[in-house]
């Protein structure tokens, strides 16, 4: 698609795979997520997602949120959002620049200071 169609496969620093699948009229999006980070040594499943962005018509470098469901047996249920913004460099290479919260059940309300880690992700097109 144009520059900054989230549609394609992506890959982050952690080595994470991403497949977004085609943005409908309304600019929201599926697709999965296929994590490097073996936090458990359960099998790594892949886990689905569902995002939206603004068109990549209407702004050249479009911003969008998407939240991956984790899908391992086993782990702590987790709720992982990310927000980023679609950057083309000078010969026109792609990347999308992230930051993440990923929230984590915890057992009660005087622990929920600790349930939220935040982050940045960095993925590039995988061609
Ligand atoms: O069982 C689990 C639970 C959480 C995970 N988080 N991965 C991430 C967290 C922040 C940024 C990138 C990733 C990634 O997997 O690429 C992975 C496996």
């Amino acid at each position: 698609g144009s520059q900054c169609d989230l549609q394609g496969l992506w890959r982050n620093e952690l080595g994470s795979n991403m497949t977004v699948l085609a943005l409908n009229t309304a600019g929201t999006f599926s697709g999965s997520y296929h994590t490097a980070v073996a936090a458990t040594n359960k099998q790594i499943l892949v886990s689905p997602l569902q995002g939206a962005q603004q068109h990549p018509g209407a702004k050249r470098q479009p911003t969008f949120g998407f939240t991956v469901h984790w899908q391992f047996s086993g782990t702590a249920v987790l709720h992982h959002c990310f927000v980023g913004q679609c950057f083309v460099d000078h010969r026109g290479k792609e990347t999308l620049e992230t930051t993440w919260l990923l929230r984590e059940e915890v057992p009660s309300l005087k622990d929920t200071w600790t349930a939220t880690r935040v982050g940045t992700s960095t993925f590039t097109r995988v061609k």
